[in-house]
């Protein structure tokens, strides 16, 4: 059988991590190019690609699909290169940009018979940037959005979605301007306010020196992803500028009436406020509610001595349970910590539970 050959652009963190899922698919050839000579080489070092291009249409011309996986205004670019190469044989282009609108705009200016175009977005990632942070897992049970257009056929869809299979993710079809004006609810703004909150405890310090040692958990839960990669987030602020702005204008607002309930003391009000903000942050990891996939964690209480988190670990290794990630939520000298592990399933959820307990550890699993 001839291989099809897939071309990943851009060897990033999502670049790499699909490369490094797809690549157990044996019968395809995956090459690699990006811009960045180190990123080529540490690719073709650890073989998570089969070949590596530093040149764009070298690479394109030879590919069956190809994965464009660099920033979006690169990726826009990327796009208009296609446009003025010739294609003697198909291909499925797909991107992974977090937004769809300027894309999916370059993308139908495409005027070559022989390229289907599909955007994509896979609803997972981190704060970490660079193929040395790519993962083979970084996607399962994370929400691939996909956006056919007119290029494309049910047959190519089915096929990009093949390819993707081994992400173990889960596919819904998305309109491009649905899928950006959600992403800069759930996604965008909240990286903004991040930042922003991360501003306002640096401008205290001046004044406060010690204010930082107070950061605990809270703080840290809430500015976890300031901490990102703030090249590839001033192109999606300004790739989605126009819902960003809009978004920003409903938040003062908002912030004006609780400042107004706060001035005013309207405690029932307040009490009110954020009794229903916990019911529908409690709803999104109940698995009951929309796209977003349920984990399975269990909270586990340890001290804090050498070798406590590798006890954990062995002990349900030795249960053949698999962990699909783990968090310290809060560990402070010679003090309790917790644990969160999470897990595929509800089913090695409870035997973990089962299996720690028998151990003497404090387990919570929450309703
Ligand atoms: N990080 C996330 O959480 C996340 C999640 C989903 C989608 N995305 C999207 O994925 C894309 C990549 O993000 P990432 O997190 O992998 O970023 P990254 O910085 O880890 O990787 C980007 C890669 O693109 C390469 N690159 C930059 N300019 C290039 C050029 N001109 N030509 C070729 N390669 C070039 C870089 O060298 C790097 O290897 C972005 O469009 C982003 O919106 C990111
Ligand atoms: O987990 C994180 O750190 C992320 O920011 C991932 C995240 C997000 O959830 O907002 C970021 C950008 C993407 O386009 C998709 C996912």
């Amino acid at each position: 059988m001839v291989k099809q050959t897939v071309l990943i652009a851009g060897l990033g963190l999502i670049g790499g991590s699909l490369a490094l899922s797809i690549r157990e698919t044996k019968e395809v050839r995956l090459i690699g190019y990006d811009s960045n000579y180190s990123t080529l080489e540490y690719a073709k070092m650890n073989k998570i690609v089969d070949d590596v291009y530093n040149d764009f249409t070298e690479a394109v011309v030879q590919a069956d699909i190809c994965i464009l996986a660099a920033p979006v205004s690169v990726t826009v670019d990327l796009i208009n290169i296609l446009n003025k190469l010739t294609f003697k044989k198909s291909i499925i282009v797909t991107d992974v940009g977090s937004v769809k609108g300027p894309i999916m705009d370059v993308a139908s200016k495409l005027d070559s018979p022989n390229i289907a175009f599909i955007g994509g977005h896979p609803m997972a990632g981190s704060h970490k940037k660079g193929i040395q942070a790519a993962k083979k897992h970084l996607f399962e049970n994370a929400i691939y959005v996909l956006s056919p257009t007119d290029s494309s056929t049910e047959e190519d869809l089915e096929r990009l979605q093949a390819l993707l299979t081994p992400t173990k993710s889960k596919f819904i079809i998305l309109e491009p301007d649905e899928h950006d004006e959600m992403t800069s609810v759930i996604s965008h703004f909240p990286h903004l306010i991040a930042s922003s909150l991360v501003h306002q405890a640096r401008n205290w310090q001046k004044t406060h020196p010690y204010i930082h040692k107070l950061a605990a958990g809270g703080f840290r839960d809430i500015t976890r992803i300031a901490s990102s990669n703030p090249l590839m987030w001033r192109d999606i602020f300004f790739q989605n500028r126009s819902k960003m702005s809009r978004l920003m204008d409903d938040w003062i607002e908002e912030m004006k009436q609780l400042k107004n309930l706060i001035d005013t003391g309207e405690k029932t009000q307040i009490e009110k406020y954020l009794e229903q903000a916990r019911e529908y942050r409690d709803g999104l990891d109940s698995g009951k509610q929309g796209a977003i996939p349920s984990y399975y964690d269990v909270y586990v209480d340890i001290f804090d001595q050498p070798g406590a988190i590798l006890k954990v670990i062995e002990l349900l290794a030795n249960h053949d349970i698999s962990i699909n990630n783990i968090e310290i939520l809060e560990i402070r000298e010679g003090i309790t910590g917790v644990l969160r592990l999470s897990f595929q399933n509800e089913n090695d959820q409870k035997l973990s539970q089962a299996v720690l307990k028998k151990n003497h550890y404090d387990t919570v699993i929450e309703e």
